[in-house]
């Protein structure tokens, strides 16, 4: 029973679908009798219905002794589940997991790429924190992009550990978030100021454009420091667009395992940015090295700094330097809309934060990050909007099965794709009461840890391969949001019918139509 050779009869012996092929052919047969379009169109037929009969679908096909066990959508013949994800896969994923009666663990393919997904605390758990998978299957763009050498798709293994280490200890420690407060306040004002000038001069805050420019501002100055020069500031902003663009793209070849034509572009594209990354970043390492001030906080310097024995090569630098600058603009300004566009729609959330802030810091004086401990109520709007708005609903990027592994008890291939649905987890009503009502208040009474410890609800993933700028990611969205709603009240353009929430699915989950809003000085 348990050979490796696909036969549809053992498996759906008694089975509706496989009634279905049957009288699929038949009438056919009985259409166009005795001809060679009869023979092509029923040996087509019965090879697609073959594979869309499989749980899981077609690139489950040489290990359907697994899939059997797994209940998951059969799909479309070759491409899958694919074509029904579409640009909300977050919430086509959790409706299809949910019919299926699989949201613990859910088989599906992408095109040949097999897949499971969990839609559930435990099963996630499973995935995320044990050791096999401690891969990423990768994208053709990112490989393109240099991202392997980076920590996000670098394969598990000494090198990739070397990073994690050398960005907990140097990159990342709460030292080091520290140090770089002054540019965080720095830049707090500056979008403070910037939000009082679109006021008074248009009448209304363009928020996301805003956000954006300060925080590319905020992460170019955190990883190469301040007083570089306007051109070159921009040239990075340039490339970073350029690279999120080219990285939300569909590309085939990251579901079939041959090579397409590069009809879209996609390819020479990515290698054109991956020239130009290079010889911008490699310049500015280069510079550095020439006249370096071992008292700068920037990453650029730490990393130059490191002892002999960490130091990393300057192609690799540049990679490393490169993925924090592109990870480190989008998360933060995209959760910071959310946060604002729910601010507008429960005018009574936001004045019970402004009561907090004001009763601890009082109006003489700015935010500052020792402030963040004593504000609460503050800390459990972020964690709320997290909870409905998760940038990474599917955890930005997936892992892979390094070797065969049981997951609730059910043994799942090496090579095998697993994502975790965090939306979807969020969203549960078993888990969470009345899940869609946005109400911070949740946290006060309840408490939890959304740094990877408690699987109903951890945005920055979990396990070995969690996010490692989560501390610095959300101390800026703290001090920043604490400024915003100490320094203005948020109102909407005309009615709060001009707040909306639809969603848009690209590298992170962002709002379809950017925020624009007013405010009122306090
Ligand atoms: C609100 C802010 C952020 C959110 C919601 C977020 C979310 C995530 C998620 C969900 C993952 C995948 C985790 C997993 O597979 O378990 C991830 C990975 C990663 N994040 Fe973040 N992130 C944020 C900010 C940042 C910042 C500020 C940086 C750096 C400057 C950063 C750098 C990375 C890197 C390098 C990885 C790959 C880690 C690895 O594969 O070992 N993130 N992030």
């Amino acid at each position: 029973m348990h050979s490796n050779t696909f036969s549809p009869i053992h498996i759906f012996k008694g089975k509706k679908k496989m009634k279905l092929l049957v009288l699929a052919i038949l009438t056919i047969s009985l259409l166009f009798p005795f001809s060679l379009l009869n023979f092509l169109f029923c040996s087509l037929l019965a090879f697609s219905l073959n594979y869309w009969l499989i749980p899981g679908g077609f690139a489950w096909r040489n290990h359907h002794r697994f899939s059997v066990n797994l209940p998951g959508p059969s799909g479309w013949p070759l491409l899958g589940t694919l074509p029904q994800m579409g640009p909300l896969a977050h919430r086509n994923l959790a409706a299809i997991a949910h019919s299926f009666k699989a949201t613990r663990l859910m088989s599906f393919s992408m095109g040949a790429t097999r897949a499971i997904i969990s839609s559930h605390p435990d099963t996630a758990k499973q995935i995320l924190c044990g050791s096999a998978f401690s891969d990423r299957p990768v994208k053709q763009s990112a490989k393109l992009m240099m991202f392997e050498r980076a920590i996000g798709f670098a394969p598990n293994g000494v090198y990739w550990r070397n990073l994690r280490r050398i960005a907990a200890n140097h990159m990342f420690s709460p030292r080091k978030i520290s140090d770089l407060e002054g540019l965080r306040r720095e830049v707090a004002d500056e979008m403070v100021a910037e939000v009082s000038g679109n006021m008074a001069s248009e009448g209304v805050v363009r928020l996301r454009e805003v956000l954006q420019k300060h925080s590319l501002k905020n992460i170019i100055e955190s990883v190469f420091g301040s007083g570089m020069e306007m051109g070159r500031k921009g040239e990075l902003s340039d490339m970073v667009r350029e690279g999120y663009e080219l990285i939300a793209m569909f590309n085939w070849e990251d579901y079939f395992p041959i090579s397409f034509l590069d009809f879209s572009g996609v390819k020479r594209r990515c290698n054109e940015l991956a020239g130009r990354v290079n010889v911008v970043i490699g310049q500015i390492v280069e510079e550095r090295k020439r006249v370096n001030n071992e008292f700068n906080n920037d990453f650029l310097t730490t990393l130059l700094t490191l002892p002999k024995e960490d130091q990393l090569s300057d192609s690799d630098m540049v990679a490393v330097l490169w993925e924090m600058i592109f990870r480190g603009t989008d998360t933060i300004a995209i959760l910071l809309e959310w946060i604002m566009a729910r601010m507008i729609l429960h005018p009574d959330i936001q004045a019970k934060a402004q009561d907090e802030i004001d009763l601890c810091v009082g109006g003489n004086r700015h935010v500052r990050d020792s402030d963040i401990p004593n504000l609460p109520y503050l800390q459990a709007i972020v964690k709320e909007v997290l909870r409905l708005h998760p940038p990474g609903p599917l955890l930005s990027w997936a892992r892979l099965a390094v070797h065969d592994v049981h997951v609730d008890k059910i043994l799942i291939p090496a090579g095998t794709t697993a994502m975790v649905n965090m939306w979807a987890i969020a969203h549960d009503p078993s888990i969470w009461k009345d899940p869609w009502t946005f109400k911070p208040e949740r946290f006060i009474e309840n408490d939890m840890s959304i740094m990877g410890s408690d699987l109903r609800l951890a945005p920055f993933g979990a396990g070995r391969r969690a996010c490692p700028g989560r501390a610095l990611g959300l101390a800026t969205v703290h001090l920043w949001l604490a400024n915003f709603l100490h320094r203005f009240r948020w109102i909407p353009c005309s009615s709060t019918k001009s707040v909306n929430l639809s969603e848009c699915l690209k590298l992170s989950l962002e709002m379809k139509k950017p925020l624009n809003c007013r405010v009122v000085s306090r």
